[in-house]
């Protein structure tokens, strides 16, 4: 397997009687915007500060680029991170925050004009940081990230606080990332942003990782093979798909049934050939939230009783 990208393996952390990580482990490749989701509580930060050398582990590996984050020539070539967007001094400039970075981490100072542009912050970059709004924050903390042009970013929630342009142009801006070859990690809650964002998610839960997939996968193991069928005439239908090989089930619908076990295409093709009049076939389409919630059921650290369990 290629070093490039992130690689975690068996981490494991207690912080007193808390086990933050337990046997935590996948990895991140290049090329793709890889989605870190979990419950609050499931380890997602613990993990990225042990990427980033910040946290020490007391078992597992954290490489990048196949070296640990310690090991790294120069570290911040390699890697750039958000971990927290209010992590600023309010009273310099977004450029001056930016210039000052360069020159403490040994980077090249005319990068900053060229990220500044990258995020889009060129018309308020020396405007006193302080002001900005949290969607500002986080993209100059973007910025911040990839001043050494590094081949993995790894970001803590950057969708938080940002506007709906502001959400557009992050995951757009994500993505040409990851087009360009980078590895890319990013945190959130908002599944549907890691729907439109991300190819791959690993799933957190109780400090290891309980999925680790493409998102167009853990979709369609959600979906199932499900197909709803609207049909004025339900008992033919139901007969020549029953013979067919389908399971069919009744809906609460005089005029439904639900299919399963023949593709939407084939069951249109079965009920136009045999005369059968339908308005409509729709193959199930679950959400990245319904296969999350699927997944997190048993890893949630605090659930609300639901209104049935209140009056138990
Ligand atoms: N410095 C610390 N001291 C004590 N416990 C900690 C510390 N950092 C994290 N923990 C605990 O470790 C567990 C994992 O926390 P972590 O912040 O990594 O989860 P998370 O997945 O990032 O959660 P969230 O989605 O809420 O940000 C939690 O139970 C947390 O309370």
């Amino acid at each position: 397997m290629s070093a490039a990208g992130i690689v975690v393996a068996g981490l494991r952390k207690r912080y007193g009687a808390v086990l933050a990580l337990d046997g935590m482990s996948f990895s991140v490749r290049p090329g793709v915007v890889t989605g870190f989701v979990g419950p609050n509580g499931a380890g997602k930060s613990t993990t990225m500060r042990v990427i980033l050398g910040l946290d020490a582990v007391d078992e597992g590996t954290a490489l990048i680029n196949g070296k640990p984050y310690r090991g790294l020539r120069r570290p911040l070539n390699h890697v750039g991170s958000l971990l927290d967007a209010a992590a600023l001094h309010p009273g310099r400039t977004g450029r001056a925050h930016l210039l000052w970075l360069a020159r403490s981490q040994g980077l090249a100072a005319r990068r900053v004009d060229h990220v500044i542009e990258l995020v889009g912050l060129a018309s308020v970059a020396r405007r006193r940081a302080g002001g900005y709004s949290l969607g500002m924050r986080q993209r100059l903390g973007i910025a911040a990230a990839l001043l050494g042009d590094p081949s993995v970013v790894m970001l803590d929630e950057p969708f938080n606080g940002m506007d709906p342009d502001g959400i557009v142009w992050m995951r757009g801006f994500l993505r040409s990332l990851a087009a360009q070859g980078r590895a890319v990690l990013v945190s959130s809650h908002l599944m549907s942003e890691m729907q439109d964002t991300a190819g791959h998610l690993v799933v957190a839960g109780r400090g290891r990782a309980i999925a680790d997939a493409a998102v167009a996968d853990l979709i369609a193991a959600a979906s199932g093979d499900r197909v709803a069928v609207r049909t004025p005439a339900v008992p033919h239908a139901r007969s020549v798909l029953t013979y067919a090989g389908a399971t069919v089930a009744s809906t609460r619908e005089n005029d439904g049934i639900t299919v399963s076990g023949l593709p939407a295409d084939r069951i249109v093709t079965l009920l136009g050939r045999s005369g059968v009049p339908f308005s409509e076939v729709s193959a199930h389409r679950a959400t990245l939230e319904d296969a999350y919630l699927e997944l997190t059921r048993e890893a949630v650290e605090f659930r609300a009783v639901t209104p049935t369990e209140v009056s138990r």
